[in-house]
């Protein structure tokens, strides 16, 4: 399956198969050819878990630089170490970048080719199912202590090759953590496709088959939202539905405690609730929607654990947030967002909110 990408600066493609690694790349052959040194960037439970895959599969002959899993790669610690790898390895303009993780080592490596030397090219190899998100637009960043994904660049890669076997070695917190954006895609585009995922016995064990259809789907909304809007400034907004919340509890509880999915999805109920008070949802779809999350396990345990003004400070560093005032991504109903400045008087009255249906339902 192939998915264009034409964003303004660039245009490639996202390719999606299975067990077709060594073929997906071949397609870069030319580029590959001309290129002085390969690189590739991964974490250490990926290349414990799918390196042997990825030697047996990967055509060339490469350096690999090895980052700590999770949220851990995306420090200026790590940054730094990764700039100084490349260059030890004397990797010039003419090298190539592979991204071989999930979102956190596409971020890291994507802001990384940005700026070495201002920039060299990358390809994505997504291994997680939340990067059929992450490793499609080029957003890249690393996180601050004062707030996540603050150190970045719009920089696109040259390719995405999504082989899913690599998810089969995902353990179930990544698979539900990554399933909430297909979720999150699923909202702010059709809702009929939500109505199908929410009859779902469960979407935290899908065939083969079925994932990367529901990975094609949300590959294909973000590639067009992307190809409108590459730098935020209208559209691309509605793809942080739940992130102004969700980013806030990341931060919060200290990055890589909460999953980013598992913080979406609890940015994604509180944003209904906001949602609530401006179109056509109710209170009785956001409770079905929270069921139905419940249901597939995610947790909503760390609401609790930080009070509102604990929040409050993450909040405001939120990225779309103007002069000040915070842009929060509203549904008039589901698939049709819009974009609308809530103050911080009404976010507090919705928190109440939360934490009040939260204690009814959680009983
Ligand atoms: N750039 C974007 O547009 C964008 C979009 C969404 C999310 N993000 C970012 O992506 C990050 C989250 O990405 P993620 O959920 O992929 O997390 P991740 O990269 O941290 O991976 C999650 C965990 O799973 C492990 N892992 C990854 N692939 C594996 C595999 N195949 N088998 C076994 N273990 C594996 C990792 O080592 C890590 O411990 C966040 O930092 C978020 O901010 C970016
Ligand atoms: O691609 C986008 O645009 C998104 O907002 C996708 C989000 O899922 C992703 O988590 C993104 O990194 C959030 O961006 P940020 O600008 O809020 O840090
Ligand atoms: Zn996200």
């Amino acid at each position: 399956m192939r998915v264009p990408v034409a964003t303004k600066s660039h245009q490639y493609e996202v390719v999606l198969g299975h067990d077709f690694l060594a073929d997906a790349v071949k397609a870069f052959d030319d580029q590959l050819q001309k290129a002085d040194k390969l690189i590739v960037f991964t974490d250490a439970n990926v290349w414990v878990a799918q390196g042997d895959y990825f030697k047996a599969n990967f055509p060339y002959n490469f350096e690999v630089f090895v980052l700590p899993g999770g949220e851990a790669c995306k420090t200026f610690e790590q940054y730094n170490a990764a700039q100084t790898f490349l260059l030890e390895q004397k990797c010039s303009r003419k090298s190539f970048i592979f991204a071989f993780g999930g979102g956190a080592v596409g971020d890291l490596t994507g802001f990384v080719a940005a700026t070495y030397m201002r920039g060299v090219p990358f390809i994505q190899i997504p291994t997680t199912i939340l990067a059929h998100d992450s490793a499609v637009g080029g957003k890249t960043a690393i996180n601050h202590p004062l707030g996540k994904n603050m150190i970045g660049a719009f920089y696109q890669p040259e390719g995405v090759i999504y082989d899913t076997v690599f998810t089969e070695s995902l353990p179930e917190r990544e698979v539900r953590s990554g399933t909430a954006e297909v979720i999150k895609h699923a909202m702010i585009s059709n809702a009929a496709w939500l109505e199908e995922l929410m009859a779902e016995e469960t979407v935290i064990h899908f065939s083969t088959e079925e994932l990367a259809k529901q990975l094609k789907k949300g590959i294909e909304v973000k590639a067009q939202i992307v190809a409108e809007d590459e730098t935020e400034q209208s559209v691309r907004k509605f793809l942080n539905l739940g992130h102004t919340y969700g980013h806030a509890i990341e931060a919060a509880a200290g990055y890589g405690k909460v999953a980013h999915g598992e913080a979406v999805m609890i940015g994604l109920v509180y944003c209904l609730l906001l949602s609530e008070r401006y179109g056509e949802l109710n209170r009785n779809f956001t409770t079905a929607f929270l069921q139905f999350a419940l249901k597939n396990g995610y947790p909503f345990e760390a609401v609790k654990e930080y009070s509102f003004e604990q929040l409050t400070e993450y909040l405001m560093k939120d990225k779309k947030a103007e002069y000040g005032i915070l842009q929060f991504v509203l549904l008039e109903k589901i698939g049709k967002p819009f974009v609308r400045p809530i103050d911080l008087a009404e976010c507090k009255e919705v928190d109440a909110e939360f934490r009040q249906l939260l204690a009814e339902v959680l009983v």
